[in-house]
């Protein structure tokens, strides 16, 4: 084999007869071209030879397989590969394995995702262990199942439990898809091969069925009653997602199978995954699935050989919003914690947070009680240091005053040993500030979660240039262990994440003074596929907060930005936001938000403060120029975030803003967006707005001269003034 084939089969044949099919494409049996080649080579041969009476497919090392090969797709999309899925679907999974005249088992371990689990629905019986983890998780990448997937697992698991599966992306273990249909029995990782051999050789002496999945027709609902089940799926993902259009081709191609036939439905499949293959949402998603996995591969660090050393118990300092929150995320990670605050009272409401944080979990059916139990038994509260002299890392998560952290630090300097791990949580204040009164530069660290931190998924860690690479290594081993994608960045006001929030709410705030409405602003920018616009963000953080960060940015990039009285105005007569029920929306006892016509006075006061007038170009601004003078001046600040080195690369601020603000994934994150329309045009907007309102959207010189050059955001760059 040539060196640049990527992955095989093997093929073995037992005294008993069985064929042993074993996929190996290391590190999840991904279902490359050669593969699928290699995969159909061993089924013809043992179909060809009379010793084989029955055929084991499997995958190496406890993993069946994670499905298509998804470095594939760039050549796919490019056009640079001939083979087409489509037609691998029908002749190797149909033609082939389905159609194959002696008895096919999957004997399933670790994963089937995909095109994975595609392959084992398309053998005559399943067995899995009870931990395998059984999926179609193909939307989440822009496509859909293409090698059967809509046809087959709506014949095994019914109709309404398939779209389920497809529409989220879940996986179901073992016993759960025993209990569906989608597999014939659970079996332990030690006995699957055997067992499955067995029950090849008994479905070959008629002993147990022989089923062909796409034929199957007993779990599928009638014509009418189906039609009502797609009818809701439809309503519900356009709903869930009504910028996406694969949800609803996944649908229609279930459709087809059920109304014309599941050959057709094959047919119809293969027709509409080509199509998606190619779509900006597919292209978009598939970047992020890279960039997010990319995001733990830091040069300098993680490519020296260290070792993450074992934590054995966390420290965290303060039970607030979100050192509770954060103590809540290590503990559902399996990290004993102690939760140290000031006095008892602080202490008993800190630990109660923590218990509402697990129990809401228990009510959601996300955490069983006995996991409750043993979760909570790993935290401890404490208010003094006494419990610090054997821990191995500690989290500071106090309120954001500069001289109580450097108390704090050296307190931790003394009382937490030598190789312990000394993070803070700060949002926005420097590492170096916090640890001044230290000789401990080398292991302080940011662990910047995000509010409530332990649901959302980003954890932005913080280097200093002193910071050891080996604490570094540390932190990111904990961040994948509590299941949070850590994205390393330069110490700097706002690190990564709130620098390119921050001239969101600025864009926003210049817009709304100059005639722009608050609600329309809103509006398009929810549709374009935020959660929610700026102005209901900053009701929901709190004005507070809004008006804190505001200053740290004024004090520290003065030149470019914005300033307005609007927020600090509101916050004179009780507006904060949510919490007072006011803010840029009313807000009703089940906090459901509502225009305030009031709103225009404070606008026009602050307005007058400003010294602008309304913009009538403004007043009436198209949706895509709402979007765009909302968002370039984000990917302007993203620019110098890359610039500076703060960030590594760009993908990694794809995945901050993915993750840390909520910018839609199918656009494939801030730069990537941002590429889609061009660094020349991208210049040209900015430079336009910056004549007519100001410095606030001046393009910074890495846009300027990527601009002139004609070369994508993306594209690395020399990093001459890398902070890292
Ligand atoms: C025609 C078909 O219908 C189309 C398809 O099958 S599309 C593919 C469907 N399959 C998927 O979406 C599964 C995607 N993979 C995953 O969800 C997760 O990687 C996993 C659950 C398999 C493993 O998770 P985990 O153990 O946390 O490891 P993770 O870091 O994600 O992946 C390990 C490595 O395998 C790679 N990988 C995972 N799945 C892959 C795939 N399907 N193809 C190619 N590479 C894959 C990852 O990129 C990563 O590579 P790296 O080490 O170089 O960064």
């Amino acid at each position: 084999m040539g060196s640049r084939v990527k992955g095989r089969t093997v093929i073995e044949v037992g005294a008993d007869g069985v064929a042993i099919i074993t996929i190996i494409n290391p590190p999840v049996n991904s279902l490359s071209f050669d593969v699928l080649r290699s995969l159909k080579e061993s089924f013809d041969q043992a179909l060809q030879r009379n010793d084989v009476k029955a055929i084991v497919v499997t995958g190496a090392k406890g993993k069946f397989s994670g499905g298509f090969d998804i470095t594939a797709f760039g050549g796919l999309q490019e056009g640079k590969e001939n083979s087409n899925p489509g037609s691998i679907s029908i002749e190797i999974v149909t033609d082939t394995v389905e159609a194959a005249r002696k008895p096919t088992v999957a004997a399933i371990d670790g994963l089937a995702l995909g095109g994975g689990l595609e392959v084992a629905m398309a053998c005559t019986a399943r067995l899995s262990t009870p931990t395998a983890q059984l999926g179609l998780p193909e939307l989440q990448l822009g496509i859909i199942p293409g090698f059967g997937g809509t046809q087959r697992l709506p014949r095994l698991v019914g109709l309404a439990k398939a779209l389920e599966m497809m529409l989220t992306s879940k996986p179901v273990k073992g016993e759960e898809a025993c209990n569906l249909g989608l597999v014939d029995a659970v079996v332990s990782s030690d006995q699957l091969v055997n067992t499955a051999r067995q029950w090849a050789l008994d479905i070959l002496d008629h002993r147990r069925p022989w089923v062909a999945s796409l034929y199957k027709n007993d779990k599928i609902e009638p014509l009418g009653e189906a039609r009502e089940i797609l009818k809701f799926a439809r309503a519900q993902a356009q709903k869930r997602a009504p910028n996406l259009k694969h949800p609803l081709v996944c649908i229609d191609v279930i459709e087809e199978g059920i109304v014309s036939g599941p050959r057709a439905g094959l047919w119809k499949e293969a027709e509409a995954f080509q199509g998606l293959l190619n779509s900006d949402t597919s292209k978009s998603l598939v970047h992020i699935f890279f960039a997010q996995r990319g995001t733990s591969k830091v040069p300098g660090v993680t490519d020296r050989g260290l070792v993450p050393r074992p934590v054995k118990k966390v420290a965290i300092l303060g039970g607030g919003l979100m050192g509770s929150g954060i103590a809540t995320a290590l503990i559902l990670g399996n990290y004993p914690v102690v939760l140290k605050e000031v006095n008892e009272k602080f202490l008993d409401a800190g630990l109660n947070r923590v218990k509402a944080n697990l129990q809401s979990r228990v009510k959601k059916g996300q955490l069983t009680k006995e996991r409750l139990e043993k979760t909570i038994s790993l935290l401890k509260g404490t208010i003094d240091y006494e419990s610090f002299k054997d821990v191995d890392m500690v989290i500071e998560a106090v309120i954001e005053k500069v001289s109580l952290k450097q108390q704090i630090f050296a307190d931790l300097e003394k009382y937490c040993p030598p190789h312990c791990i000394l993070a803070s949580n700060t949002s926005t204040i420097d590492l170096n500030l916090i640890g001044e009164k230290t000789k401990s530069q080398d292991r302080i660290i940011g662990a910047h979660f995000f509010s409530p931190a332990h649901i959302m998924p980003l954890l932005e860690i913080v280097r200093t240039k002193q910071t050891s690479p080996q604490i570094i290594v540390d932190l990111l081993d904990i961040g994948k262990k509590i299941k949070k994608t850590p994205v390393v960045v330069g110490n700097c006001t706002g690190f990564a994440v709130n620098r390119m929030f921050f001239p969101y709410t600025q864009a926003a705030i210049l817009l709304v003074e100059r005639g722009t409405d608050v609600y329309q602003i809103d509006k398009a920018i929810t549709k374009f596929g935020m959660p929610m616009g700026p102005f209901r963000l900053v009701d929901l953080v709190g004005f507070g907060v809004g008006v804190a960060s505001a200053m740290q940015f004024i004090e520290n990039f003065p030149e470019r930005t914005y300033k307005s009285l609007l927020l600090p105005l509101m916050q004179e007569d009780d507006r904060a936001g949510e919490a007072t029920r006011k803010g840029f929306y009313l807000y009703d006892d089940k906090r459901k938000a509502s225009p305030d016509p009031e709103l225009k006075n404070y606008i026009e006061k602050a307005r007058s403060i400003s010294g602008v007038t309304i913009d009538p170009k403004l007043v009436k601004l198209p949706e895509k120029d709402i979007i765009e003078m909302i968002f370039l001046p984000v990917v302007n600040e993203a620019c110098r975030v890359l610039d500076e080195g703060i960030a590594v690369k760009a993908a990694d601020l794809d995945i901050s803003a993915v993750m840390g603000m909520g910018f839609p994934p199918y656009r494939g994150g801030i730069i990537f967006w941002a590429d889609s329309l061009g660094s020349k045009y991208i210049y040209s907007r900015l430079e336009e707005w910056s004549k007519l309102y100001g410095e606030f959207f001046k393009p910074c010189a890495y846009l300027a001269a990527r601009a002139a050059k004609g070369i994508p955001l993306s594209a690395s760059v020399e990093q001459g003034k890398s902070r890292l």
